[in-house]
């Protein structure tokens, strides 16, 4: 008999018939508290869950005694409790490297449209306000040359290091758990304590996961060490930044912008006070986002959980250690 998973996010026709040629699946939409009830039976027989968004944690797990895969359909992670999962025995699967490539352009997308005010005057040009030479009140500040600070110098980190310092002729700063060998030798990256990479970055991208350590790494005290001229990228988590300091100083001048890609709460609120600031390029959660990764990373979850729930992993797994 086939195994039982659950399938919490569509996916293409013929990942989906790859899916249904190895197990028998519940496709639902989403891990909603309504869907969870909906469909106990499911999740009670469930060996397997595949999809992305919505909480996996000891609660869920109780309603998902014979689950052994959890394939998430993302590189972050910070919706799932891996030390209930590891208690369960549960392996977690993600999908690292497909979308770093992409993720590093949606930076630097950032960067871009942060400094030189892209979506602002491409806005003022709609709206019929360009009627005669255009005069500082459309400029931008330059991004080339500038120094790219990025906190969390991983696989996006260093894809990023990569445009900006080679593409760019950007001084490249970063601050990580620890050295990251080809960022220093390909890039000339210059590791430095997370107070020098805040007083000195003209951008400050974050590439950071969510976790305990990084929620809020980022506060008033924090922005206030940043230059006045500083442009804050964030395409890691919204909550690694505390978003009302950024608010703040936003409206203060302690900063000049902000390119964000991730918020506290997604999607971002109508009334964010972020929506009404010219100084801010806001963008729905889309790094990943183009059809060409969105396919490979749907492709690699389904890949891993095949693997996973026939004992052949050789890659993406969160807690290996299970394997063990
Ligand atoms: N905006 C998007 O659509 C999007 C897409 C993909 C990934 N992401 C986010 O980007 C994150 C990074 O992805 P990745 O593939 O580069 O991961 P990665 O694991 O390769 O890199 C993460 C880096 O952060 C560093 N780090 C972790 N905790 C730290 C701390 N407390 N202080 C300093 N550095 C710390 C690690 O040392 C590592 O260098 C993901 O976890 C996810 O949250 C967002
Ligand atoms: O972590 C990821 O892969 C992206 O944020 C998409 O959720």
């Amino acid at each position: 008999m086939k195994p039982s998973v659950v399938l919490y996010k569509s996916l293409p026709d013929d990942l989906r018939q790859r899916l249904d040629e190895h197990f028998t699946v519940t496709e639902i939409n989403g891990l909603t508290a309504e869907n969870l009830e909906k469909h106990a039976e499911a999740f009670a027989s469930a060996e397997g869950i595949l999809g992305s968004g919505g909480k996996v944690d000891s609660e869920f797990l109780a309603k998902a005694p014979k689950l052994r895969v959890a394939s998430t359909v993302s590189v972050g992670y910070d919706n799932f409790d891996v030390d209930a999962l590891n208690q369960r025995g549960v392996l977690l699967m993600h999908t690292p490297t497909v979308l770093t490539e992409t993720v590093a352009d949606t930076m630097m997308a950032l960067v871009l449209s942060s400094a030189r005010r892209v979506v602002e005057v491409a806005e003022r040009v709609k709206a019929g306000e360009w009627q005669s030479n255009i005069g500082p009140d459309w400029f931008g500040i330059d991004v080339h040359h500038k120094k790219l600070g990025i906190l969390g110098m991983g696989r996006i980190g260093l894809a990023l290091a990569q445009r900006a310092h080679l593409g760019f002729s950007m001084p490249i700063l970063y601050n990580a758990r620890k050295h990251h060998d080809a960022a220093e030798q390909r890039f000339d990256a210059q590791y430095c304590d997370l107070d020098t990479l805040l007083k000195e970055s003209d951008f400050l991208c974050i590439s950071l996961p969510l976790t305990e350590q990084t929620h809020h790494l980022i506060g008033r005290e924090q922005l206030a060490k940043m230059k006045p001229s500083a442009v804050l990228i964030n395409a890691g988590r919204g909550p690694v930044v505390d978003e009302q300091a950024l608010i703040e100083a936003l409206k203060d001048g302690i900063i000049h912008a902000a390119g964000l890609d991730v918020f506290e709460q997604e999607p971002l609120p109508a009334d964010s006070p972020l929506l009404s600031l010219p100084n801010v390029v806001a963008l729905p959660h889309i790094g990943s986002a183009t059809h060409e990764t969105r396919y490979g990373m749907a492709k690699d979850a389904v890949d891993n959980l095949i693997a996973a729930l026939t004992g052949k992993v050789e890659k993406n797994c969160v807690n290996p250690q299970l394997l063990k």
